[in-house]
């Protein structure tokens, strides 16, 4: 067979590729070339076997040099194995082959591109990410690095560029990828990548680790925040010393302390002491986010939930109905009747709060209540029109109010019968009395965490105490009706991305049900001296550089670089002195990182030989 077949393919844009090589394993067509890494290059592929839904995959060619028998079988178990993993924090590893000496790898296509650049144009713009989006994001890639390190599976590479974005998902890019190329060799996972995410432990050389991979989730955390790398300097020593021994950068104000601590445990300089995924999964602030981005992803459910309800009343479809729709409405009401199904899953959770809910006021009737205070936001005239909200922390049965309003009329042993409080995908509903509107800011501990959520707080003012008649409220004309343009996110969340977000759901369900759920150990490869593997792909990397920084200053500015940095380096120069001396040299001595970097890999280049040999 030849090792690619010799024709060309006009992509969708109508540009012409220049690539003579378009088929890959006689399946994967070459629709754009998407980028070139320090491995090898990424293209985007239409999977020909597929032919509808995710049929755009994306196919990284790493060249590998000419693989004896058992480095072949080694990576193709690794690759089998990898394909077995689902996570949607994990980009989806699903084909790997070999085409003589270049190995191809078929991951999922995350149309938003990367992180790495999502942060570039928003540093560019001059905007920064709410608190809340990082949160959103650092939950799903704990959840993500927790799952694969769970299955003893460390990624070596964490960093912006290889943290993908799909619908506002984030995914990481190549994890355990690095294992398939680089099995446990330490010294090539060295060698992964540039040093801004790289731990002190990788650093000097004491062994990578589980922790390892927290220290540079740790950076692309700093990263999120600030838009700037976590550890900066003119040159690679400069950076690797920051690492070293820095101390841990601060997040702008605007970010609470909170995420700052979270920060400052990622980037503990011993990792004995940096906390693992499960341990930051724990930590209460972490669970807190869980819990409300949840809810989100149920509030959206739950629109789909009361669109199928509007469709299932008002078209009963037939048997011959289904064989005239197209299979995208087919799919839309396959979604919608699942949503419906969780609706009624929801409606009897409700009921039974509500019933718990009654029981403790008649548990609490007969303990007397305690006071905490109340405010009155809004006050009509009529008694019944008051609007009043709950300040402090309470449980039900501790309402009591404070100002103008005779606090007889109001208390809660009167309001008992009329109050409505029930968990609605486990948020907490306003509380009615009568035809006064209770808004409740802090959430009761009777009913556990769950965040308080506008989107769950209507503005009108009667609700039925009985959860069949609410429901029926709920679903009338004119509250929260689902508009084309809800009907359009619905759609979006009905195609691709809902299997996404259900997944995540329920792995948040898992975790804050139990985090340290052990899975089956796949084992950890011991420790092997370098291949010819590490070797090659050490090669192409000290190639790649030398490539770039060519580019950047001319071969002739590179020379002299890489000659005086070289000396430089051997006799131990200060940093001080080198930046000088590179000012002499050339106009923007900040573009010398990368000889520096090259320097660098060269040397653990040379070790992996002396290794090898
Ligand atoms: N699954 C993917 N979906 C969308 N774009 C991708 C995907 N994988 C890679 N890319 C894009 O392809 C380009 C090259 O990616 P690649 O991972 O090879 O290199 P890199 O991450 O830039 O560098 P390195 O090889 O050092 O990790 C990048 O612009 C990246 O955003």
């Amino acid at each position: 067979m030849p090792k690619f077949q010799e024709q060309e393919v006009q992509p969708a844009s109508g540009q012409k590729l220049r690539h003579r090589a378009c088929l890959r394993a006689q399946r994967y067509c070459i629709q754009a070339k998407l980028g070139r890494g320090s491995f090898g290059t990424v293209f985007l592929v239409r999977d020909t076997e597929v032919a509808e839904g995710e049929y755009l995959k994306v196919l990284k060619e790493v060249p590998v040099g000419d693989l004896n028998p058992d480095e072949t079988m080694q990576v193709q178990t690794e690759a089998q194995l990898l394909a077995q993993l689902h996570h949607p924090s994990i980009l989806k590893f699903y084909n790997s082959f070999l085409e003589k000496d270049i190995f191809c790898i078929i991951t999922e296509y995350c149309e938003d591109g990367d992180l790495d650049c999502r942060l570039e144009e928003l540093r560019q713009a001059g905007a920064r990410l709410p608190e809340s989006q990082v949160a959103e994001w650092l939950v799903q890639l704990l959840l993500g690095v927790h799952y694969m390190h769970q299955r003893k599976i460390l990624h070596r590479d964490l960093k912006a560029k290889n943290i993908f974005l799909k619908k506002n998902i984030v995914k990481i890019g190549d994890f355990g990828v690095s294992r398939l190329l680089n099995g446990s060799c330490d010294l090539a996972t060295t060698f992964t990548g540039t040093p801004f995410y790289m731990s002190p432990e990788v650093l000097s050389h004491h062994g990578y680790n589980s922790k390892s991979d927290i220290w540079s989730l740790g950076c692309v955390l700093y990263e999120m925040c600030s838009l700037e790398r976590a550890f900066k300097g003119h040159s690679f020593l400069s950076v690797v010393m920051k690492i070293l021994e820095g101390p841990v950068p601060s997040l702008p104000q605007s970010y609470s302390k909170e995420l700052g601590a979270i920060l400052e445990g990622m980037l503990s300089k011993d990792p004995a002491v940096r906390p693992s995924a499960a341990d930051l999964l724990k930590m209460s602030c972490i669970e807190e986010n869980m819990q409300s981005i949840r809810l989100k992803i149920c509030s959206k459910a739950q629109k789909c939930e009361r669109h199928a309800g509007a469709m299932q009343k008002t078209v009963p479809l037939g048997h011959s109905d289904m064989q005239k729709m197209t299979p995208r409405e087919r799919m839309r009401l396959k979604k919608l009747q699942a949503a419906d199904e969780e609706a009624n899953r929801l409606k009897h959770l409700a009921e039974e709060k509500y019933e718990e809910n009654c029981r403790r006021m008649q548990e609490l009737r007969c303990l007397h209540f305690q006071k905490v205070s109340v405010d009155v936001l809004s006050e009509s005239t009529e008694a019944t029109g008051s609007h009043i909200t709950v300040q402090g922390g309470w449980s039900l049965g501790q309402l009591d109010v404070m100002g103008d309003q005779d606090p007889d009329a109001l208390r809660l042993s009167e309001l008992e019968g009329n109050v409505f409080c029930t968990t609605w995908f486990g948020v907490l509903q306003p509380i009615y009395y009568g035809c006064q509107c209770l808004s409740v800011r802090c959430i009761t501990e009777s009913l556990g965490t769950e965040a308080y959520h506008p989107e769950f707080y209507p503005t009108v003012t009667e609700i039925p105490v009985d959860p069949q008649k609410a429901e029926a409220y709920y679903n009338e004309d004119g509250f929260e009706s689902c508009s084309e343009e809800d009907d359009e996110a619905d759609e979006e969340l009905t195609s691709g991305q809902d299997s996404d977000l259900e997944a995540m759901v329920s792995y948040m369900k898992n975790i804050l049900g139990n985090p340290s759920t052990e899975v089956p150990d796949r084992g950890c490869p011991s420790p092997r001296t370098a291949t010819t593997l590490d070797c090659t792909m050490a090669e192409t990397r000290v190639q790649r550089i030398r490539e770039s920084i060519q580019r950047k200053l001319g071969a002739a500015e590179f020379q002299t670089v890489y000659k005086y940095l070289k000396q430089a380096r051997q006799q131990q120069e200060s940093e001080a002195q080198v930046w000088e001396n590179l000012g002499q040299l050339v106009d923007q001595p900040s573009n010398c990182f990368e000889v520096d970097q090259l320097l660098y890999c060269e040397d653990v280049l040379q070790k992996l030989r002396e290794g090898h040999a």
